[in-house]
Parts: structure tokens; C-alpha cells; sequence
């Protein structure tokens, strides 16, 4: 339709009956901003005194009334004509119903408004994870789950996907690159647990996604992150309950072979041997039957506690039977080996168990043996144990090593 610069229509084309409503003769003569809902502050009065002012074109979405006064919205294109000084300023407008795209969106939004709702709800965070053909990863969506789980802004991650994975424990960071590879290589689905430094700690998460190709060739991974440090910590109490001998804290003997096979596996992967050590309690049967079997817990637990303070956290310390221990030494020269176990033996023997009457003593003989990188576990026990005898034999209270283990005199010092 045309309008001259006030709006007043001049002349329209058929096409706008069906989707006005008005007969174009009824329309000829009146102002344009009839058809608007608000005649007076609608966006067609804001559209032609943009053309008239600034001499360009409108273009915007326009909520109008048809003639049997239904609302419609519209697609409005103004623009002005004979800008030249002696032609009179015209606008042709033209307006496509776009009535059923506008409800389409408001429904899309309202269901994206919907959906976003209920994944803020969620006990974790929803992700779209991207790994580029270079290697390079973004995340192209974060659920706000990430800041109530992480203390993260989704915004910053997904600019910065370091920001997570700086904040992700060391050892899970390499396990998180070696999954995501075989993931997307098989695009079988990736899984992952892994600890995240949180405002709250150290928090454990649940990775599960499924993985994707698209055409450039990246990956695309679309999954859920939970926090499941509730559960982790439960597990560990329970794998803490199971492994530890009850009366001492020591690692128990399932725990000893569990472990020690997991240490010695490392080990022969390294190439390193591990100097492990036999202990028993001496003459505890006579301590026992003079004092009770009270007194025996009592000195059992002085000995534990007394040598968990010479090893260090991560030594493997275990009571595998009565009043016999082993120790792994982890990370240790055999020379250096000798050393820690005779320090131990002699602060063992200082140990002072106050009684009602007196102060007893306890010693200990150990038996030293070495766990070579392709050795067995067993060999290396019985052996630890022949020298134990040994020590036993040669009096008690002192170290014996296995005839493959030479006792190197400068590390002996206590
Ligand atoms: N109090 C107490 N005693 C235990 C426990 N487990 C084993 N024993 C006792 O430890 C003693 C071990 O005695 P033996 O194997 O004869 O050895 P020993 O008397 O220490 O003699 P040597 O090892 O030759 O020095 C036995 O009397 C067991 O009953 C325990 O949990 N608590």
C-alpha cells in the first residue's frame, strides 16, 4: 500500500483484504495507524515518523487488529519514496502476516523457558561438549548446575573450558583426556569419575555423555555431570572398613595382597624392586599370658601406631597375621631400606607401656627382603620370613636380611 508522509493511504493493492480484513476501499483515505492495535503509541506510528524524519526504511514485527478485530502480527516493511524536493513524500508499506512464525516462537520460548527451568532443577549439570579436529575442547552448553555444583559460571567455562579442567585433580585430568580419546575415536559412551577443587572442597563428579561426529569433523559430547561425593565417601568408609585390621588400623591381610600386587605391578612396570620387611612382635605369647590379652591389644596398638610414625602415608603397613606385620617401602633404595627399619626397630624398643604397677617394654625382629621388578609377592614374603626366623634365632630385637639382600653398613645407622 502507499501512504503519503502522513500516514494517509492512497492506494492499496487487493492482497490486503484477506489478511486485514478490510475491503481496500475502506482503507483508502485513513490514516495507516488504523490498523494498528495502538493506534496512537504502535510501532506504525513510530514507522512512519521514522521515514518521514530520517528518510530510511522501517522495518519491524507490528501487532495489528483485523477488521473483525482479531490480532495479528506482522511482518511491516516502510519505506519512503520521492525524497527528491519537488516530489511529495510517499511511503510504501508493505506487511506479510506472520501471525503463525510469532506464536511459533513464543511457543518455542516458552518451552525453552520451560526446559531451562527444569534443567536448573536438576541434581547436576547437563553439558554439549565440543572437541575440535585439533584436540581442542569447548563447551557449547553448561547448565547453571554448574555454579550451584562447582561454584563455576557456566558463562566463564564455556568461554574457557580450562577454567574446569584447571580445577580437576591432576591424576583425573590425564584420565579425562585418555577417555574423551578413546570415546571419540569407538563413539562409544564416555564415563568418567573425577574430582573437581570446589568452593567446598574437594568434590567427587559423575561424567556419562554420548558422543557424536559432525560433518567438520569434531566431536560433539551430549551429557550429565553429578556430584557424587556423598556416595564416594561413603565407598571409601566402606573400602576403609573392609581393608583395615580393626584392633590396630593397620591395613589388614586381604588389603596387604590387594594392594602389594597392585604396588608390585607399578614396580615391574617401572623397573624398580621394593624392599619389603617381615615383623613379629617377641615373646608377645609370654607377654600375653602374664599380663592378659587386654595388655597384648594395648602393646599391639602401641607397635602399630609406633610404626605407622616412622614409615610414611603411603608405605604399604599391614597386619597379616597375631602379632605379624609387613611393610612395603615404597619409592626406596634398598640401602636407604635398612636405615628406616632399623630406626624403627629402635624406636620400637623405646615404646614405654604404663602399667598400674610397672612400665613394660616390647621389641620387634624384622626379616628384609626385596620384591625384584619382575618378582613374585609370595617369594618375596616367604623370604622376608626366613630372615625374620633368622633374626629370631640370633636373638630378637634386630634386622635380618635375605641372603640377596647384602646389609650396606653407611645407610645402617639408626
Ligand atoms: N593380645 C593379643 N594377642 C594375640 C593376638 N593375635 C595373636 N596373639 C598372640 O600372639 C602370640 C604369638 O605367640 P608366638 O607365635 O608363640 O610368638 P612369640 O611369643 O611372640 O615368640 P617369638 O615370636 O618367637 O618371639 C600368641 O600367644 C597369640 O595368642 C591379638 O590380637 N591380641
Amino acid at each position: 500500500m502507499l501512504t503519503d508522509a502522513y500516514g494517509v493511504i492512497l492506494s492499496v493493492n487487493p492482497g490486503v483484504e484477506p489478511h486485514s480484513g478490510y475491503p481496500p476501499k475502506a482503507l483508502i483515505g485513513r490514516r495507516i495507524t488504523c490498523l494498528d492495535v495502538d493506534p496512537l503509541h504502535g510501532n506504525i506510528r513510530l514507522a512512519v515518523a521514522h521515514c518521514v524524519e530520517r528518510l530510511r526504511p522501517w522495518r519491524g514485527v507490528l501487532l495489528c487488529r483485523r477488521a473483525d478485530g482479531r490480532l495479528i502480527h506482522q511482518d511491516g516493511v516502510f519505506q519512503p519514496l520521492g525524497t527528491g524536493r519537488d516530489e511529495p513524500l510517499r511511503l510504501l508499506v508493505t506487511l506479510h502476516d506472520v501471525t503463525d512464525l510469532c506464536q511459533q516462537a513464543q511457543y518455542d520460548h516458552a518451552l525453552l523457558q520451560r526446559f531451562q527451568g527444569t534443567l536448573a532443577q536438576l541434581p547436576g549439570v547437563v553439558f554439549q561438549l565440543r572437541e575440535d579436529v585439533r584436540g581442542e575442547l569447548d563447551f557449547l552448553y553448561l547448565s547453571d548446575g554448574m555454579g550451584v555444583l562447582a561454584g563455576l559460571s557456566p558463562s566463564l567455562v564455556m568461554q574457557r573450558a580450562d577454567a574446569l579442567l584447571e580445577r580437576m585433580h591432576a591424576e583425573d585430568r590425564a584420565a579425562l583426556t585418555t577417555s574423551l580419546a578413546q570415546s571419540s575415536v569407538s563413539l562409544e559412551p564416555w564415563i568418567l569419575e573425577f574430582r573437581v577443587e570446589t568452593f567446598d572442597g574437594l568434590r567427587w563428579f559423575e561424567g556419562r555423555a554420548r558422543p557424536s561426529r559432525r560433518r567438520d569433523g569434531s566431536t560433539l559430547w551430549d551429557g550429565l555431570m553429578l556430584d557424587i561425593t556423598a556416595r564416594k565417601q561413603e565407598e571409601q568408609r566402606t573400602q576403609q572398613l573392609v581393608s583395615t585390621d580393626m584392633l590396630t588400623g593397620a591395613l589388614n591381610r586381604r588389603a596387604f595382597f590387594d594392594f602389594g600386587e597392585a604396588l608390585r605391578a607399578r614396580a615391574a612396570r617401572q623397573g624398580y624392586a621394593v624392599p619389603l620387611a617381615m615383623l613379629d612382635l617377641d615373646h608377645f605369647k609370654r607377654l600375653n599370658d602374664t599380663y592378659g590379652h587386654a595388655v597384648g591389644d594395648l602393646a599391639l596398638q602401641a607397635f602399630a601406631a609406633t610404626c605407622r610414625d616412622c614409615l610414611r602415608p603411603y608405605d604399604l603397613f599391614a597386619r597379616i597375621g597375631g602379632e605379624e606385620f609387613v611393610v612395603m617401602l615404597v619409592d626406596t633404595p634398598l640401602d636407604e631400606a635398612w636405615g628406616v627399619l632399623d630406626r624403627l626397630r629402635t624406636t620400637v624398643e623405646a615404646i614405654e607401656l604404663e602399667m598400674a604397677d610397672t612400665t613394660l617394654r616390647i621389641t620387634v625382629s624384622l626379616g628384609l627382603a626385596v620384591l625384584p621388578p619382575e618378582g613374585s609377592l609370595d617369594l618375596a614374603l616367604s623370604q622376608a620370613d626366613q630372615a625374620l626366623y633368622r633374626a629370631k634365632h640370633e636373638g630378637r630385637n634386630r634386622l635380618a636380611g635375605a641372603p640377596n639382600v647384602p646389609r650396606v653398613r653407611r645407610d645402617a645407622r639408626p
